[in-house]
């Protein structure tokens, strides 16, 4: 898509979830709108049962009759155009045969089955009498089914899931009752540190590992991730991709509501929003521009490359942060001003919509013209007194630095963070002098500031910057690792959960 298009008239894609409401707004009809919003998608409700709900477990169900779960299902699909609709607690069988019935009468495009049986504190949410329905209804009409280890358990007449070799073989099975995609989640599966899932397309299996975040706060996560999934594909994100995605916005919503305190029982609810609050406290906040945090997978762009692979800047900037990028630098170095300042604003938005600071690379004017959250300068570049005079304090400026005395100057100066490298060799930036991990570590050891490890850095070689442990590196700032690659999103994903991996371990 050009950078310049627009148009008058806006779409939104939209996801209808059918599910049950839960009181206490954790799981249910509340996390999945709170999970769409998130996404930047519609979220329209059906609902079919309301729970009295808490922190402590289920109080009560009252169903909603299948003649009123009717009637909701056409008001809104008689109305509105929905490109998917998602599955929660369907409490009864005759719910579950007129939900068949008017996604095969109104043509619903995509179906994603979230086969919610028994809540996380282990109430019964749909008995047994609705797993006939499951089998034989709607899995057939399922693009994808995310059953945890109890669910497909459930679904294959009570088998033992053990190992990730049994959910494999769930998966297939699954897989062969009609769910053109399986995900079957490997949260509750015991000995292993990571939280594991395996993904099943009817051709290839897929393992999804991921930081097991430790905190009570896990309300919800079912059906987050299963209509995180339903907005990305309402988007027109690939399946697999929409999957990983999902994982990774379930992952950093624990991480940043690990310590949330709603209600006094075993089981909290998580922060959907945590995005938006994020940026507010880093770029709004009273006593901080920005939060050191978000140093953690800096995504720099590259418009060589974007040519290389056919995608816009902003396609690049939005692939990194579903990826799980934490930061966003545009490095532009061949648009003319004029074209430099119409990307700026498209990716200003994009970051903002997800709560993501955008940097801009060099170019104080274009920051200033655009709104971005800052710029990152050379040695070479505007002298970082001179750019916060021009930003004013609320920016955010980082400095790449390559030896303690550059880091001392870039503090006083009033820089918020030091980018320092090259650590190894690097391609993308020519004649660039390495100063390898030793470099590195002098420049953290003597900087007062956050610093992001640069050049040359991928999977392959993260941990080895990582492990260097000096408490202000705070994180990598990567671009062809990310950028020269046919997914985007796959690549930053894979790099973020490493180094949540890495963050993780060292706590
Ligand atoms: C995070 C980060 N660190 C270092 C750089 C390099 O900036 P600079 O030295 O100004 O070189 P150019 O990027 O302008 O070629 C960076 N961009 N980002
Ligand atoms: C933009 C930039 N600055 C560097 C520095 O050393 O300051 S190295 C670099 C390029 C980093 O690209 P890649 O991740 O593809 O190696
Ligand atoms: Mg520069």
């Amino acid at each position: 898509m050009s950078e310049t298009q627009g148009s008058a008239l806006q779409w939104l894609p939209h996801v209808l979830t059918v599910a049950g409401s839960d009181s206490g707004a954790g799981a249910g009809i509340q996390a999945d709108i709170k999970a769409c919003a998130a996404a930047g998608v519609y979220c329209s409700s059906v609902i079919t049962a309301v729970t009295a709900q808490n922190t402590v477990g289920v109080q009560g169900v009252y169903s909603i009759a299948e003649e009123f779960v009717t009637e909701q299902l056409r008001s809104v699909l008689s109305d509105m155009k929905v490109d998917v609709i998602k599955t929660g607690m369907l409490p009864s069988p005759g719910v579950i045969t007129v939900l068949c019935q008017i996604i095969k009468e109104f043509q619903v495009g995509t179906v994603v089955v979230d086969p919610v049986m028994v809540s996380t504190s282990g109430d019964i949410l749909s008995g047994p009498s609705t797993l006939t329905g499951f089998l034989e209804q709607l899995l057939p009409l399922a693009d994808i089914v995310t059953p945890n280890l109890k669910e497909a358990s459930a679904l294959l007449g009570g088998i033992s899931l053990e190992t990730v070799g049994d959910m494999r073989s769930a998966a297939k099975s699954i897989h062969d009752l009609g769910a053109r995609n399986v995900l079957v989640k490997g949260g509750d599966l015991r000995g292993s540190s990571d939280a594991i899932d395996i993904f099943f397309d009817g051709e290839q299996f897929h393992e999804l590992s991921g930081p097991r975040i430790i905190t009570r706060n896990t309300h919800g996560t079912g059906c987050t991730l299963a209509s995180y999934i339903a907005a990305e594909l309402a988007k027109g994100t690939p399946m697999l991709l929409a999957v990983q995605a999902a994982k990774s916005f379930v992952e950093s919503a624990l991480l940043f509501s690990k310590d949330l305190v709603i209600g006094s029982g075993p089981q909290g609810p998580f922060d959907h929003l945590y995005r938006m609050k994020k940026h507010q406290n880093d770029i709004n906040g009273p006593n901080s521009r920005f939060s050191a945090d978000s140093l953690l997978l800096y995504a720099v762009t590259d418009s060589r490359m974007n040519r290389k692979w056919s995608r816009s800047m902003a396609e690049a900037v939005k692939a990194s942060i579903e990826g799980g990028a934490t930061i966003v630098q545009l490095r532009e170095k061949e648009a003319e001003t004029g074209k430099f300042i119409d990307i700026a604003v498209k990716c200003v938005a994009i970051c903002r919509s997800y709560g993501v600071p955008l940097l801009i690379n060099d170019r104080v004017d274009v920051a200033l013209a655009c709104d971005a959250d800052g710029v990152h300068v050379g040695q070479s570049d505007m002298p970082v007194l001179f750019a916060r005079k021009i930003l004013g304090a609320g920016k955010i400026i980082g400095v790449s630095c390559k030896t303690p005395a550059q880091a001392e100057k870039a503090w006083a100066d009033g820089a918020d963070y030091i980018g320092c490298g090259g650590v190894f060799p690097t391609t993308t930036k020519k004649n660039n002098p390495t100063i390898g991990l030793d470099g590195l570590k002098a420049v953290c050891l003597s900087s007062k500031l956050p610093v992001v490890a640069i050049g040359g850095i991928g999977a392959e070689n993260a941990q080895s910057v990582m492990e260097l442990s000096a408490p202000n590196l705070k994180g990598v700032a990567v671009v062809s690792a990310l950028f020269d690659q046919e997914s985007v999103v796959a690549e930053t994903d894979r790099l973020k959960s490493l180094l949540m991996d890495m963050v993780m371990t060292d706590r």
